[in-house]
């Protein structure tokens, strides 16, 4: 199978290389800057286990594609799908499949409309990975490891099977989910609240759990997306104890944890406000639910883009 990875970011290049590593055929759709660089230096991993990958990439940029790819495995973020989504286009052939990897949910429903239901899978992640200023793809020590696919209509298929085993074959465990969407929901849910008390706070998790009221507002954080999400269908499940899981992250006075939206503040880059915490808000003004917190963490959100020019 020909796998094409747009873009070459902290997932992107980690499923890329450990795909490289596993014997696949990867081609790499970076922009400009990172074509130069990868050219150069070729794709530096470093997994929390303390291995360093050093890998010469095949890489293209948009406009070059030769021809069409069995799989595209989506990484970009999410403010920029759109030119993301047109880059592809030329990979995509009638029996093509994107694996999006990117946080949220709302992303389904746009690459449903552009490519059609049948070439979309669902997908996630958690592996806590970071593109650091030298190029190089850093994993936390955070040791979380998960990754799912699935079908969105649940049924079992060849192509996630293989999807799977050229996964498995570099070193990420894979699930295939016979509900992904609900599992796209669960972490949609913890990447929320981990997002809406961290930038709200604009604090890592330690002074978040040293702070007098930190922690009944995190658990009010907790409460008010738990009722968002159940009031749209989507109730946290059981199994995963993620209100527990959550508040735990954000109990320990030690703690530097933070979530990646806290991070693209602290280093003044764009975030992903709109399509996760933005997309709730608005899901919950549809369905009638009041979502004060929420409302409060997106307006945050909104205020720092304004003031950090809007920029990329
Ligand atoms: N990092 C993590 O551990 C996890 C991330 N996620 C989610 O995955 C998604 C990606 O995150 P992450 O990898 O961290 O982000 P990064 O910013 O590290 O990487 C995104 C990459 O996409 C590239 N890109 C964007 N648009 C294009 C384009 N049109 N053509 C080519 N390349 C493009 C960017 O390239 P350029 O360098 O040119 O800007 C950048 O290198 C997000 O939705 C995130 O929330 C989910 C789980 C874990
Ligand atoms: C690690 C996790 C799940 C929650 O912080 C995440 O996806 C993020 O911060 O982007």
């Amino acid at each position: 199978m020909r796998y094409l990875v747009l873009g070459a970011g902290a997932l992107g290049g980690y499923f890329g290389s450990m795909l490289i590593r596993g014997g696949a055929d990867v081609t790499f759709l970076v922009r400009p800057a990172r074509a130069t660089q990868l050219r150069r230096d070729g794709l530096i991993v470093k997994t929390q286990d303390g291995d360093e990958l050093r890998t010469q990439v095949k890489v293209v940029q948009r406009g070059q594609l030769d021809g069409s790819y069995d799989v595209v495995l989506l990484c970009c973020k999410a403010y920029d799908l759109d030119p993301a989504m047109d880059a592809i286009a030329p990979a995509m052939s009638s029996g093509s499949a994107i694996v999006p990897l990117l946080n949220g949910v709302r992303h389904i429903d746009v690459l449903k409309e552009k490519f059609g239901p049948e070439r979309v899978l669902g997908g996630l992640t958690i592996i806590n990975a970071a593109l650091m200023a030298d190029g190089s793809i850093q994993q936390s020590q955070l040791r979380i490891n998960l990754t799912a696919i699935g079908e969105l209509d649940g049924r079992l298929s060849s192509r996630c099977t293989a999807i799977k085993t050229a996964l498995e074959a570099g070193g990420i465990p894979v699930q295939i989910s016979e509900s992904i969407l609900v599992l796209m929901w669960e972490k949609f849910f913890g990447f929320t609240c981990n997002a809406a008390i961290a930038s709200l706070t604009r604090s890592r998790a330690g002074a978040i759990a040293q702070a007098a009221e930190g922690a009944s507002f995190v658990s009010a954080v907790i409460d008010e997306c738990t009722r968002v999400v159940t009031a749209l269908g989507h109730p946290p499940l059981p199994a995963f104890n993620s209100a527990a899981q959550i508040s735990g992250l954000f109990s320990q006075a030690s703690s530097t944890y933070g979530p990646s939206m806290l991070i693209d503040m602290e280093d003044g880059r764009p975030t992903e406000g709109e399509h996760t915490i933005g997309d709730l808000v608005e899901r919950a003004a549809q369905a009638s639910v009041s979502a004060p917190l929420l409302t409060a963490a997106r307006c945050n959100l909104q205020t720092y883009e304004i003031n950090r020019g809007g920029s990329k």
